[in-house]
């Protein structure tokens, strides 16, 4: 049964009144990485909460305990579950966002406010931290369940939701939520599959459909020594110096080029075959692809398949910044105490944050020990998660691309993210069913950087798409 054109009618009618909800969705800055902020991520949860419930959503708020977060002791923001539908006859489809956001701030280049959508009418797009990742596509489920509200007509499946706060963050307390729901008697109990809108198209031209993630093992070096922070005029070549100390361990880690200098993390990983390459080349995707969205001619290659290869199958390391240095304007002479280099490591398969720590760490603290240094080095795994991939022939895919050649004329391209969802593999495990990431979202959206957009196009039809793919769904069970 195809989606009734009605509800691609309503989409449509209704588009600037869900424009607005993306504003207030917007407005809320739920941040997980920042304790200040953790409030505002409660508040996100309340907001949502309620939204489902006007549109006769059954939901829970499930408290997921509490957590230390940088030496702070906090209150985890609580997991939304929901149900509407339970029908024996109908499909039951799993939905999973988040409603938290990474940090945002004008002053890191923002054009405009980062919490206030902007509608840029000449471009179309919405402007706004979470317009993308992922408050658009959480909302565009909305959308999906607000027509069916409205029009007094039973959804083609059963929906569950599960929304978390944390997956910015680590996803921390979700596993456990996830393990205990799946079982018998739990909440995903009967779940056929499971829909996740939480990435991005390979470009800005061909919709996706994502059939693996890489997973993340996420680290904090800190390297101490002075009881405070010294002048550098008095104790220049007079001390061990944190900040040299970090820097000359930080630059063993990875090579201009990309490669990981971690002995053994990039070996764990098996060459691809002729099969697999040829995979890579079918895709929709060029050099000026990735530097329109990177915004510069910076490729790592001139080589479509190397850099695809390097964004989906590879493992890759990245440093994000250095708590405790001196970032402010002017020139302080300042030797800083205490310093934390902060990065991260992308998976694939076979590799697993517990693989990898033990080479991270050794890795360290040789690299540590060759500098002759008396300062002290720690080493902490701040969060991570698994890789993932799916089988993208399953019922679950074929109803996706259906949908997609049904509102966006076209056939998917079937990719690989590079980021990570740290709960996806948990979903595939515990309930054992089929996941699907079905992103709303062009390449260029810049989620995680400044300016984050979606654009109005993908919200609109990317709500049709969402809407759909549940009536392909319930036409495959028929069949
Ligand atoms: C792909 C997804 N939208 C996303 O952005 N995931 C994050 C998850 C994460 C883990 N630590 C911090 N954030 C990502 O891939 O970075
Ligand atoms: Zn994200
Ligand atoms: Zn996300």
């Amino acid at each position: 049964m195809p989606a009734p054109t009605e509800f691609l009618t309503y989409i449509d009618a209704k588009a600037d009144i869900f424009i607005k909800r993306l504003a207030d969705a917007v407005a809320i800055p739920s941040i997980s990485g920042d304790a200040k902020h953790r409030n505002d991520v409660f508040a996100m949860a309340d907001w949502l909460n309620a939204q489902l419930r006007q549109l006769g959503v059954d939901t829970q708020l499930v408290d997921l305990g509490r957590h230390k977060m940088d030496g702070e002791d906090l209150p985890l923001p609580p997991a939304i579950l929901g149900r509407i539908g339970s029908d024996s006859s109908k499909k039951t489809v799993l939905i999973y966002g988040h409603f938290d956001v990474q940090p945002a701030n004008k002053s890191d280049g923002w054009d405009t406010d980062p919490f206030t959508l902007v509608v840029d009418e000449k471009t179309g797009r919405l402007i706004g931290r979470g317009s993308s990742d992922d408050k658009g596509p959480i909302l565009g489920w909305l959308n999906v369940l607000q027509y069916h509200h409205e029009s007094k007509l039973p959804l083609p499946v059963n929906l569950v939701f599960c929304f978390e706060g944390m997956e910015e963050s680590g996803s921390e307390g979700l596993d456990d939520l996830v393990r205990r729901e799946s079982k018998k008697g739990g909440c995903f109990e009967g779940v056929d599959c499971v829909c996740i809108s939480d990435n991005y198209w390979l470009n800005t031209r061909t919709p996706a459909l994502t059939y693996g993630l890489r997973g993340l093992s996420y680290y904090k070096v800190t390297i101490s020594g002075p009881a405070r922070d010294l002048h550098s005029g008095v104790f220049g070549r007079t001390v061990h110096e944190p900040m040299t100390d970090l820097i000359s361990l930080l630059s063993t880690l990875v090579s201009p080029q990309g490669d990981i200098l971690i002995k053994g993390v990039d070996d764990m990983v098996p060459r691809a075959d002729e099969e697999e390459k040829a995979i890579y080349a079918g895709l929709d995707y060029s050099i000026a692809d990735v530097e329109e969205s990177a915004g510069a001619s910076i490729a790592l290659s001139a080589d479509k398949v190397s850099v695809l290869m390097g964004r989906m199958r590879e493992p890759s390391l990245s440093i994000h910044g250095i708590e405790g240095a001196f970032s402010g304007a002017g020139a302080k002479t300042v030797i800083p105490a205490k310093v934390s280099g902060k990065f991260s490591i992308r998976l694939v398969p076979p590799q697993t944050p517990e693989a990898i720590d033990p080479l991270v760490i050794d890795h360290l603290e040789k690299a540590f020990a060759k500098l002759g240094s008396k300062n002290k080095l720690s080493v902490e795994n701040l969060h991570g998660g698994k890789p993932w991939v799916a089988d993208h022939r399953h019922w679950n895919f074929e109803a996706a691309k259906k949908a997609t050649k049904a509102v966006y004329k076209q056939d998917p391209d079937l990719t690989r993210e590079g980021g990570s969802i740290p709960v996806t593999l948990t979903f595939a495990e515990s309930l054992g069913v089929n996941v699907l990431l079905l992103p709303m979202g062009r390449g260029d959206d810049g989620a995680h950087s400044t300016n984050e957009k979606l654009d109005r196009s993908n919200f609109i039809e990317g709500s049709k798409l969402l809407g759909t793919y549940l009536y392909e769904l319930a036409d495959i069970a028929k069949n």
